[in-house]
């Protein structure tokens, strides 16, 4: 199988929960940790080694661009991958497939090459916003052909130097433009002087403390004491041993399942303190009436009898809304979450397609710009379109565990993160985790 190949459809039906569930989960490596840490290992001046990396599609992706421009990447240990950089090639091109991470972080690095580097994804991938890179290294001085589409496919025509200095941008679409902007910062010739001017404010904000933590971490000199203004001093990233989190983001279904079908989850390994986005989960199950404790052996929800109606702000957390929207999907109600409009730019439009599946399960749901408000839950079977993306086939498999008979039309996409949830999720559902 070809690792960063978009991956065959594959029909899955989902497992209906016939008692309440009591599993213990391992889930894998944090994508975005593991995404920063290829990034700053491959731009650092030595050697790097990353611990217990995530091993999906969107890191395979991540290696193999950085591969493709000259860094040497070594996989062979599933425990510890190495990093070796060297001098940015050109003439080269990077698949993006569907990773916002790759897609943002890599051509701030391809413009430090000495020659072209083309980039393009999957047929989505050109749909995702990617106007914000293109500008900012517009603006930065770096030519870039993109036929006029401020999207995929374009091409980086580098110099091996960028100029930096002060560059304003509009990072409401995705946080993952400042984060992109701001690893390769210290290579720029005078650093990096960032603000952010949108109307709306930048996303997804706890990325931004990880990508500053992980930076300091590399030795970069990073001032973010003002709102919306990240100053990058030049000079060089260090080569380290970087150890990657659980990823608390595809931890999430599995603790909603706990609600969704009663009984108890533990995941392993949750990190006591962290930068991860998904952190936010715990608070937002407490709020929903489940019991949530820190146990030796990570940390365990138990599901309360009914979720309690509520009103969520996930504008932070934003990747939580599919699996959250399945479990109010099939919840009594009234559940709302607001603050997400970007998530529309996600792997797909994910408030339309959470609102469209919503639907077909029978639950009564209205939609705003910003998000959706579920009026009361339903548990009609039919098929759960799963539009490419790993986090709608999340929420089909929550959904499933109410909903006796929920097929959804492939499930293989969730190989961009975690290619082994399915059978993760069948095991924590039938049997002990
Ligand atoms: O920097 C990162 O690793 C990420 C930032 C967020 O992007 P957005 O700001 O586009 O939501 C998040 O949704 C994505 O999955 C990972
Ligand atoms: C939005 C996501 O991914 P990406 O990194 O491709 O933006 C996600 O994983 O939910």
């Amino acid at each position: 199988m070809n690792a960063t190949a978009a991956p065959e459809k594959r029909r899955w039906e989902a497992p209906y929960a016939e008692a309440s569930i009591d599993a213990v989960v391992r889930v894998p490596g944090s994508k975005s940790m593991t995404a920063r840490a290829l990034v700053l290992a491959a731009l650092a001046s030595g050697p790097s080694t990353i611990r217990r990396p995530l091993i999906a599609r969107d890191t395979h992706l991540m290696v193999a661009g950085l591969r493709s421009i000259g860094v040497a990447v070594d996989t062979g240990d599933d425990d510890a991958w190495t990093v070796t950089p060297g001098e940015f090639r050109g003439g080269s091109s990077v698949d993006c497939g569907l990773a916002g991470t790759v897609m943002r972080f890599l051509p701030p690095v391809a413009a430090l090459a000495d020659g072209p580097v083309a980039f393009d994804g999957d047929p989505h991938a050109r749909k995702r916003p990617n106007d914000g890179v293109i500008k900012a290294l517009r603006g930065l001085g770096v030519d870039i052909e993109d036929g006029g589409r401020l999207a995929l496919p374009f091409t980086v025509n580098a110099t091996g130097r960028v100029k930096g200095g002060a560059l304003e941008v509009d990072a409401s679409k995705t946080s993952q433009l400042v984060s992109a902007l701001l690893m390769a910062a210290p290579r720029f010739e005078n650093g990096l002087d960032l603000r952010h001017v949108g109307d709306r404010p930048v996303p997804s904000r706890p990325y931004l403390d990880m990508v500053v933590q992980m930076l300091r971490q590399a030795g970069a000199e990073v001032d973010d004491s003002e709102p919306n203004r990240w100053r990058v001093a030049p000079g060089e990233l260090q080569g380290r041993e970087w150890t990657i989190e659980p990823d608390l983001q595809n931890a999430a279904p599995f603790l909603c399942a706990a609600v969704a079908a009663g009984g108890r989850v533990t995941v392993e390994g949750w990190p006591t303190e962290t930068t991860q986005a998904g952190d936010a989960i715990r608070d937002v199950l407490v709020r929903l009436g489940a019991r949530v404790e820190w146990t030796r052996g990570g940390l365990t929800v138990i599901g309360s009898a009914a979720p309690i109606p509520c009103e969520l702000d996930l504008a932070d957390a934003s990747e939580l809304t599919p699996c959250l929207a399945a479990l109010f999907g099939v919840s009594e109600g009234p559940f709302a979450i607001r603050g997400v409009a970007h998530i529309r730019g996600h792997e797909t439009d994910r408030v339309s397609a959470l609102v469209t599946e919503l639907r077909k399960i029978g639950a009564d749901v209205d939609e705003f710009e910003d998000g959706f408000r579920v009026n009361a839950g339903g548990r009609t079977p039919g098929t759960w379109s799963t539009y490419a993306d790993h986090r709608m086939a999340h929420a089909g498999a929550v959904a499933g565990l109410a909903v006796r008979g929920l097929v959804l039309d492939d499930v293989a996409c969730v190989s961009k993160t975690w290619p082994d949830f399915a059978e993760a999720w069948e095991q924590a559902v039938h049997g002990k985790g």
